[in-house]
């Protein structure tokens, strides 16, 4: 097993560039299974997570070829409509080729994902979709069990903002006979890109980015071409990175409207940030201080960015109250931060921190979830002497050579094997 080692201390300067999003590239590499021929795309991250979705497509009957960030997808009937239980627990977001296989053959069987770190991760909304859409569905060990003649298109009102739901609810009401109207839907930037690459295809989609989507069902798709967008997250936590060091760091191929949350809210601190038309940089500087911020739904700060910006806060001047407001278990990376140093008090979804610049030092720690990960490389950046991340198998689930772009910045950071 490997693990992340870094000296604390080092400022970071300079720029990087920014890998495409893996929350983006899933959903679009499972919407494939929509049309029989080769998918051309471009800007895929390579991760675990990308590599557990190539293992899927494959056993549904796909060739896939890959070099480096450019990824074919070649579609054909798969024998079995099914995701197995081994796929689908090594990555929950194996739920979206349930769309796509309902849509397209009529039948598919598709392992319940279980829980994770952060929180227990129903997918009711997405089974209850499915049968809004005219599926009968049964669950039977462990398996979703879905059957229709073609799927019927309907009203769709979540209940609550679901990204996953709203991608399953897409993929499968772009080949339903009639009009899908999904209400209360995710307009989280990846689900605009989804919806991009399915108009490529030959979807009927309008409103995408609003809480309304309306999509009208066609007979048939066919393959397209398409550049992954810019990960937001991945962009967020390198900006991050550069503040707590108190360095100037420009992030490039980004997109800074899908970081305003973030940006306003180190803006709130006391950093200067400008952006271009694809970059954000953060100005060196020490004079900053703690702000509050709650997680929820985009354009809101994104739940993915809290473990980070949490890492952030510690160094700050002054207490910050960070509220969770997506996941009810996503604090696990608060009594890591603590073996640090960190002065923080959690209490259900809400956590007191109480800065104190410099405040922390080295330690060994364990990683619990990807974005956990990145917030202990980030505390160890601003840590006094060795930080050793542990586990960070769950790291490369989602971020394409995070040490190395650290270390092009100036970190003094390290892959090491368990065993060194
Ligand atoms: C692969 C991917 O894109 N993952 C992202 C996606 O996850 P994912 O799509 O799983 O997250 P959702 O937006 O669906 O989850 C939002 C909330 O709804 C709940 N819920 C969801 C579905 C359902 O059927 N029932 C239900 O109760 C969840 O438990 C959670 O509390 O959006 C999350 C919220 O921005 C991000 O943190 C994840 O990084
Ligand atoms: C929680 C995340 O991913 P997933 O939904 O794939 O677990 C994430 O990207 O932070």
């Amino acid at each position: 097993m490997q693990s992340i080692k870094v000296v604390g201390g080092r400022t970071l300067s300079g720029s990087v560039d920014v890998s495409g999003s893996k929350n983006a590239a899933l959903p679009i590499l499972f919407s494939t299974l929509l049309a029989d021929g080769t998918h051309r795309f471009e800007n895929v991250p390579q991760l675990r997570d990308i590599d557990s979705t190539e293992l899927l497509l494959r056993a549904l009957n796909c060739q896939i070829e890959r070099n480096g960030n450019s990824m074919q997808v070649t579609v054909s009937r798969p024998e079995k409509m099914e995701a197995q239980y081994d796929l689908v627990r090594k990555m929950r977001a194996s739920i979206l080729c349930l769309g796509p296989l309902l849509a397209r053959y009529g039948e598919a069987r598709v392992s319940l994902p279980g829980g994770c770190a952060i929180g227990s991760r129903p997918v009711d909304l997405h089974v209850q979709t499915m049968k809004r859409l005219g599926a009968e569905i049964e669950i039977e060990e462990g398996y979703v069990i879905a059957k229709t003649r073609r799927l019927q298109g309907a009203q769709i009102l979540f209940d609550k903002v679901t990204v996953g739901g709203t991608e399953n609810a897409l993929m499968a009401a772009v080949l339903a006979r009639g009009t899908t109207v999904i209400e209360n839907a995710a307009k989280e930037p990846e689900v605009i890109d989804l919806v991009h690459y399915l108009r490529a295809m030959g979807a009927q989609i309008e409103g995408e980015g609003t809480s309304v989507i309306t999509i009208d069902g066609v007979d048939e798709l066919h393959p397209a071409k398409h550049r992954i967008v810019a990960d937001r997250i991945e962009a967020g936590t390198l900006l991050i990175a550069g503040a707590i060091t108190g360095g100037a760091v420009t992030i490039n191929q980004c997109v800074p409207l899908h970081l305003q949350a973030l940006t306003d809210k180190m803006q709130e601190c006391g950093f200067t940030t400008h952006s271009d038309a694809n970059s954000i940089t953060v100005d060196a500087t020490d004079e900053w201080s703690g702000t509050d911020v709650a997680t929820a739904p985009y354009p809101a700060f994104p739940t993915d960015l809290q473990a980070q910006f949490m890492a952030l806060m510690t160094q700050a001047r002054g207490t910050s109250v960070i509220t969770e407001g997506i996941f009810e278990n996503r604090f696990m990376h608060v009594q890591e931060l603590v073996r640090l140093g960190a002065n923080i008090s959690p209490m259900a979804q809400v956590a007191v921190v109480r800065g104190k610049r410099g405040g922390l030092s080295g330690a060994s720690v364990m990683a619990t979830d990807l974005r956990a990960s990145a917030c202990l490389v980030i505390a160890g950046l601003a840590a006094k002497g060795v930080t050793t991340v542990n586990r960070i198998y769950h790291l490369d689930r989602g971020y394409e050579f995070l040490e190395r772009k650290l270390a092009s910045l100036g970190a003094e950071i390290e892959r090491v094997s368990e065993s060194a």
